[in-house]
């Protein structure tokens, strides 16, 4: 059975006066794929992801993001999607438990739901002696995962992750990873972006941004045969010296 597309994207365009940051991308993800979004730094990834998540209103194109329309829908892509960066994370004045409860209000979960949200979340990422700790206090590796599980807490059908693991180390990159995995697993979408070539090869596609342009979208091995290179960091390399 083919599966459905979560997001569709048809020459979606952002211009700001003269300039285009994201010219005519067009791109579909299916549900439970792991959908890496690469470029380089102002190749208009977080433009585009602004369209996607309904916070910004793209200036030509059409895109559909759970099946609803980023143009007229934006609450109802609000309420089926989940978004994490790491500039925008958690409270660090809040306690473990308080964070989990803060934003399952915000997702209008009920009482009983974040109760229980809270305790499956506690006990699964082992953080049951820090739960009431300021989550100020905690590494960034902890934050990070943290914050991850809580942009799941409602059950969003996709999460959008900007950028979620940078500045920690590779150790606790892989596990952020094995989180991503488990979430596709049980049929969540991943759109991440990263600047981490290892992790494009953990993706199931890579679309690669330059200058506002999808310049090359498949699979990692595809890439790396179509490009005739041994690693997504040659893929990337690669692509950024022929547009020059
Ligand atoms: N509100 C805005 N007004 C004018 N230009 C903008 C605005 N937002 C983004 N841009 C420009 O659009 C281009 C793409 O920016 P964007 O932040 O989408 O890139 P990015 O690929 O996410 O980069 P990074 O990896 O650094 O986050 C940049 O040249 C940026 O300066």
């Amino acid at each position: 059975m083919k599966k459905e597309n979560v997001i569709e994207a048809h020459q979606l365009t952002k211009t700001f006066g003269d300039f285009t940051a994201v010219n005519a991308i067009s791109f579909e993800v299916k549900k439970g794929e792991i959908f890496g979004f690469l470029g380089a730094n102002g190749a208009g990834k977080t433009t585009a992801m602004k369209m996607l998540i309904g916070i910004s209103k793209p200036s030509s194109g059409s895109a559909k993001v759970a099946g609803f329309d980023v143009y007229t829908q934006t609450e109802s892509i609000k309420k089926n999607i989940g978004y994490m960066s790491q500039k925008f994370a958690l409270y660090d004045d809040l306690t473990v438990n308080e964070n989990i409860t803060f934003f399952g209000g915000i997702y209008g979960l009920p009482r009983k739901k974040i109760k229980e949200k809270r305790e499956q979340l506690v006990s699964e990422l082992g953080l049951e002696n820090i739960s009431n700790k300021l989550v100020g206090s905690l590494p960034l590796g902890w934050k990070q995962k943290l914050s991850f599980s809580v942009s799941l807490l409602h059950e969003p059908k996709i999460v959008f992750l900007d950028e979620p693991t940078g500045g920690v180390d590779p150790i606790t990159r892989r596990q952020f990873w094995e989180m991503i995995y488990k979430a596709a697993d049980q049929g969540t979408t991943i759109f991440v972006t990263t600047h981490y070539m290892d992790e494009a090869e953990y993706c199931d596609r890579v679309s690669i941004m330059v200058e506002g342009k999808i310049e090359a979208l498949d699979t990692p091995k595809k890439l790396k045969e179509q490009f005739n290179v041994d690693s997504m960091n040659d893929v990337f390399l690669k692509l950024a010296r022929n547009i020059e």
